[in-house]
């Protein structure tokens, strides 16, 4: 049984989309530790799945402003203590889904880095647009600075030119591409699962 915990170069990335062909690749469990806004991520899975195994697990926070943790809390009268985030036991894969980029802040002092167990293979999810490439690096450096097994998944338009570079800069493997859809379907996310699942399952 794995653990990937998917993380973006932002917020607004793509980290569900790519956290649902994951999940029905893996027909792996799904879970959003810290939601933010009332669009509910772990809502938009389960109209994105077609496999029967999922188990979709309760965040352990969920705050109603579509802002960053920290201040959502802060909103409602809330401290968010990472140490009382446990992560579900399942005996099936785990896709967790971050909030925003590493670095958002649950509170004064922790960000989402400190959820994000050593032993967590972290997919790093990179969406084309002018600043991508020094987000891209700077979330991937930080992460295998720190010591975690990193691959990333390139989502939306192509673009070969920051592509190329974040992988040869980084180093890192590529699982794949998930491309610019007209809109986000059950079948999408089966057709990107099945191109997707040999590099995931070779992780
Ligand atoms: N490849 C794609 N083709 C078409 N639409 C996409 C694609 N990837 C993401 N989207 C759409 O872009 C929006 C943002 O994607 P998504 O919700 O996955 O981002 P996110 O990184 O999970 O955001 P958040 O930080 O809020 O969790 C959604 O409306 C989603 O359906
Ligand atoms: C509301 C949004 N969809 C996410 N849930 C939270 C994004 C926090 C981003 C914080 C920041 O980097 O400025
Ligand atoms: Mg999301």
């Amino acid at each position: 049984m794995k653990q990937f915990f998917v993380t973006g170069i932002s917020t607004d990335v793509g980290k569900t989309i790519t956290s649902a062909v994951m999940v029905e690749a893996l027909e792996a469990d799904y879970w959003k530790p810290v939601q933010t806004g009332d669009e509910s991520d772990s809502e938009t899975i389960s109209e994105l799945i077609s496999n029967n195994k999922t188990v979709i697990h309760k965040s352990s926070y969920s705050l109603k402003a579509p802002i960053s943790p920290h201040a959502a809390a802060a909103l409602e009268g809330v401290y968010i203590d990472h140490n009382k985030i446990h992560e579900p036991k399942t005996e099936n894969h785990l896709v967790i889904e971050g909030a925003g980029g590493v670095l958002v802040p649950l509170n004064d002092s922790d960000t989402i880095l400190d959820i994000i167990m050593p032993t967590y293979y972290v997919i790093v999810v990179v969406k084309h647009y002018l600043g991508s490439i020094n987000h891209s690096l700077l979330t991937i450096k930080w992460l295998l600075l720190k010591g975690y097994d990193v691959a990333v998944v390139f989502n939306g338009e192509p673009n070969s030119a920051s592509e190329d570079i974040i992988s040869k800069i980084t180093g890192v493997s590529v699982l794949g591409r998930i491309g610019q859809e007209a809109s986000m379907t059950k079948e999408v996310i089966k057709k990107y699962a099945e191109e997707l699942r040999p590099a995931i399952m070779a992780l």
